[in-house]
């Protein structure tokens, strides 16, 4: 069971232990990402470079690989860090970013899943059915799938996979295979600001270092977005404000909001 008691603990325990989150991830969302990370009281590195990938995970509290802007000098890299991660027993998020959109993503993430053995799986959902089906196709890095759609396949993905599933949308799914947490907060300015979804992935990696708990980790992380995202809605003007009172919001949440405005 995920309780807003349970996302309050999490979080308090990420911001008292600031764990360092080596990200390798997309120049979109390099800054924004490290800000949130930053923000929600985490420790942000952003490093790909395979000359230092073992060194890096070596020292990280948890990986987070995001395959936005890949190109075949940076698999190398992901995959050092990757299996380093799994070799030390750190989280590893995997963010299939535009999988099912071209083959080439799509077959690296089957490689780092392969290889790296993930502990989170964190995409949109026709992202995630992608991944199990290749019926499905992306539209660039947006979703062509409803969240709904994707439950069949996202828990047999965890399955065969043994990593938990978290397929964001208006409702966000966590599934381990067996058990499933529902996210309920549709918040209509997230999709058009771009990276929110990188961003999901980066605090996954920040809870799950504090949390032992894949399914807990994954959860709190999208239940952390979903209460920034109601505090910032009512403040935001459009895409542009969103994302600064975003920030803000990471940063000022406490007990009393995620109790008001969690939608479990
Ligand atoms: N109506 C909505 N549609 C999509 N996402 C929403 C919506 N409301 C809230 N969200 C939240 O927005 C965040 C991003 O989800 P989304 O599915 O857009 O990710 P994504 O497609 O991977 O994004 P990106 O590729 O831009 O990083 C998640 O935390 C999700 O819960
Ligand atoms: C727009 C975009 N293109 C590649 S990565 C990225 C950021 C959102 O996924
Ligand atoms: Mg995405």
């Amino acid at each position: 069971m995920i309780t807003a008691q349970g996302v309050s603990k999490n979080l308090q325990n990420l911001r008292n232990q600031t764990p360092l989150v080596h990200n390798i991830t997309n120049y979109v969302v390099m800054n924004n990402t490290a800000n949130a990370l930053l923000s929600v009281g985490a420790s942000p590195v952003m490093a790909h470079a395979p000359e230092e990938m073992e060194a890096m995970a070596g020292i990280a509290s948890s990986l987070v690989i995001n395959i936005g802007t890949l190109s075949k000098e940076w698999i190398e890299g992901m995959m050092t860090a990757g299996k380093t991660a799994h070799k030390r027993g750190i989280p590893l998020i995997l963010d299939p970013v535009g999988a099912g959109a071209t083959g080439f993503r799509t077959q690296t993430c089957h490689q780092i899943i392969k290889e790296c053995k993930p502990d989170v799986i964190r995409g949109n959902a026709s992202e995630i059915m992608a991944l199990i089906s290749s019926d499905v196709k992306t539209k660039g890095v947006d979703s062509t799938e409803s969240s709904e759609n994707a439950i069949e396949l996202a828990k047999t993905l965890a399955k065969e996979t043994g990593a938990v599933v978290s397929i964001s949308g208006p409702v966000d799914y966590i599934t381990d295979g067996a058990s499933i947490f529902t996210i309920k907060n549709d918040i209509p300015l997230m999709p058009k600001v771009t990276g929110m979804g990188c961003t999901a992935s980066a605090l996954t990696g920040a809870v799950a270092a504090v949390c032992t708990d894949s399914l807990e980790a994954a959860a709190t992380a999208m239940a952390i977005m979903a209460v920034a995202g109601e505090m910032t809605l009512p403040l935001a003007k459009g895409p542009g404000t969103f994302q600064a009172h975003f920030l803000d919001a990471l940063y000022s949440m406490g007990d009393k909001e995620i109790l008001q405005y969690l939608k479990l």
